[in-house]
């Protein structure tokens, strides 16, 4: 009979290490049968009673990049992205040049990863966050206060990149074109949203913003409780941009006004969001919006392909801020600059969650 002094004994580090320990990520909890989750992956009430508030039925905004040359038809495309970057922070883009091919590539590529025997992933299960090849459940396991229900892949592609060899072979090539396909996309969008600021085409790419990527492939299996946990919970991204690819499993939603928004799957379709430090150097006109991934009821993995773009991380005095061009007697700053050392230890200091860097530079 439960007394309750298991609640009391519970060791909550204790069974972080032995789940990290045993190398077989939520894949490998949701492989093995389990019909109830471990205590360490229940999320706290206020999680959970936000997991029901309804979500409504809009959906995020979608821009046709076919004719983005077209001295014609570009104006109107950048009023649309930037109209979509400064009331909802995500957008979707099709016929962004990405071949099908490449799309589903990746994708197949990544769920063979994640679908490898048990012990072959385990052989490659490493925690190693900031540079290289890390493969683990939860990037941030032990700084968050409870464990989401998702395991991923992450290769750093700049500015050091991961040694190609110590990229799993099963997604090898295809990670490798992937992070050329995103880098194209993005600075297609960059250009875009710099036009949307009245600024020259090139300016974000004359920052480097790129000069930092990030690749995750991210793996969200079936939860036997997914009324108890999250998939990833909810955050702002920290970078400039992130560019996402998601398979045909449901679950990423993105927050709008009070309420949250389902982004549905959309084959052939990029989701492009804004991160807190370009919402800091556009002076606040583009937002970084909170999103969450749901636990996956589904009995068929989620995957997700998402690439990360921000300047040289290694930049560490290098101080970033409100653009001088933005700024006039009318619009002064409302964010201080921040240094790359700055960002890196904010990042690195806590659980993923909402907008800590864009609060603590608010001025
Ligand atoms: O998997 C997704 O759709 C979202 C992932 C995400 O938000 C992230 O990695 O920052
Ligand atoms: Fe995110």
């Amino acid at each position: 009979m439960a007394t309750g002094d298991e609640t009391f004994s519970y060791d909550h580090m204790k069974e972080l290490k032995e789940f990290d320990n045993s190398k077989i990520g939520v894949k490998g909890l949701s492989e093995s049968g389990i019909t109830t989750i471990p205590v360490f992956f229940i999320q706290p009430p206020e999680t959970l009673s936000d997991l029901k508030s309804s979500s409504t039925c809009t959906e995020i905004p979608l821009i046709d990049l076919s004719n983005v040359n077209s001295d014609l038809h570009r104006p109107k495309i950048v009023e649309q992205i930037s109209e979509a970057a400064r009331t909802w922070g995500f957008f979707q883009v099709i016929n962004h040049g990405v071949p099908v091919l490449a799309l589903d590539e990746i994708i197949v590529g990544i769920k063979a990863f994640h679908e490898q025997p048990t012990e072959v992933r385990g052989k490659q299960y490493v925690r190693e966050e900031g540079r290289g090849v890390m493969y683990a459940s939860n990037n941030d396991l032990y700084r968050s206060k409870a464990a989401s229900w998702y395991d991923s892949l992450q290769v750093w592609m700049a500015p050091e990149p991961a040694k190609v060899e110590d990229i799993p072979a099963v997604c090898r090539r295809e990670v490798v074109e992937w992070d050329m396909h995103a880098k194209k996309v993005a600075t297609t969008v960059m250009e875009l949203l710099s036009q949307g600021l009245g600024l020259e085409p090139g300016k974000f790419d004359e920052l480097g913003f790129s000069d930092t990527r990030l690749f995750m492939g991210h793996c969200y299996p079936y939860c036997p409780q997914p009324d108890l946990t999250v998939g990833i919970k909810s955050h702002t991204d920290y970078g400039l941009l992130t560019v996402l690819l998601q398979n045909q499993v449901h679950g990423l939603q993105v927050k709008h006004g009070d309420g949250w928004v389902n982004v549905k799957p959309l084959r052939e379709g990029l989701i492009i969001n804004i991160g807190d430090s370009l919402q800091i150097i556009s002076n606040g006109e583009y937002k970084s919006v909170e999103h969450r991934v749901l636990a996956n009821s589904s009995k068929e993995s989620r995957i997700s392909v998402v690439e990360f773009f921000q300047v040289d991380k290694r930049n560490e005095s290098c101080s970033y801020g409100p653009l001088p061009e933005l700024l006039s007697p009318e619009k002064p700053a409302i964010y201080r600059n921040f240094t790359m050392r700055e960002f890196q230890e904010n990042f690195y200091s806590k659980e993923i969650d909402s907008k800590s860097l864009v609060e603590k530079l608010k001025l």
